[in-house]
């Protein structure tokens, strides 16, 4: 589990997202001083992890849910999907959030069972990936618990896991460790990154925490605000993933700087 240095992409990615020339607009909020994000844009890599770091504020959760198709871009700008603007949310692109993730009157089985339902497949092929997910994130002795019987950290790993069974291209994270103490949240680490070799699925991940976004990350974007700019983009070589090296430690107190 401790393991992180696993199959890193070797070479630059395909594009994934395009953010092009995004601008989001809430009701109320034109002009300077309302919207965070304004003709923003940036390339986001298929088939590897993301981590966005940033100011609170300066609009990181915002950014995702255009990823998702759950906030739209303003006049000509928006957000391409491998080539199509993306209009609304579809099963391609999963979100998972802090918390609040799971259906309370459900077990944990039928919580990873539920997006099955909305896929293809035969009924034997769906169960065997549901097996198959209930191993990956070391929950079957929980299977029939429900979700206020579960820790934390428990918790996130069936959101993860009812996230990943419908095999989505994307899955967005939205801090979704945060809540965790550190050790759980190292395992939890371990297990994404786990994951994501066995799948190579696109990750993108918004966090607080540098450690994380180094340890977890192929490549680690740190944002400013308003409006929102790339503020540091670097890709983080598997080399890199030693968390008491001082190369490590430095780059992690230099973006706590940028982001502070
Ligand atoms: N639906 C909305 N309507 C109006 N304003 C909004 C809406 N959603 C977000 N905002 C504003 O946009 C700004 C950015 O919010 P967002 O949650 O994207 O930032 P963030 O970087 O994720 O913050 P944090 O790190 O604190 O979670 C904030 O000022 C917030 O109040």
């Amino acid at each position: 589990m401790e393991n992180l240095k696993v199959l890193a992409p070797t070479t630059k990615a395909d594009v994934a997202f395009k953010i092009d020339h995004l601008t989001v607009d809430f009701p109320g909020s034109k002009g300077e001083g309302g919207s965070p994000i304004r003709d923003f844009s940036l390339d986001i890599g298929s088939g590897e992890i993301t981590c966005l770091l940033g100011p609170s504020g300066c609009g990181k959760t915002t950014l995702l849910r255009a990823l998702g198709g759950f906030v739209r871009g303003a006049s000509d700008g928006g957000v391409l999907f491998q080539g199509q603007w993306i209009e609304a949310p579809s099963r391609e692109i999963v979100m998972i959030f802090q918390e609040n993730n799971l259906y309370p009157w459900l077990n944990v089985r039928k919580n990873i069972a539920f997006g099955l339902a909305y896929c293809d497949g035969s009924r034997r092929e769906k169960n065997e990936r549901l097996e198959q997910m209930l191993q990956d994130v070391d929950l079957v002795h929980a299977s029939a618990k429900y979700p206020h019987e579960l820790s934390g950290g428990m918790r996130q790993r069936v959101a993860i896991a009812r996230a990943l069974v419908m095999q989505p291209r994307v899955l967005l994270l939205d801090e979704p460790f945060s809540a965790l103490d550190v050790s759980l949240r190292r395992r939890m680490h371990a297990l994404l990154r786990q994951i994501w070799a066995a799948t190579r699925t696109t990750f993108v991940m918004v966090t607080h925490n540098v450690e994380e976004a180094l340890m977890v990350g192929h490549r680690v974007i740190v944002l400013g605000g308003r409006p929102m700019s790339v503020v540091l983009d670097e890709r983080i070589g598997e080399t890199m993933k030693e968390r008491y090296a001082p190369e490590f430690l430095k780059l992690q107190k230099h973006i706590e700087d940028l982001i502070d």
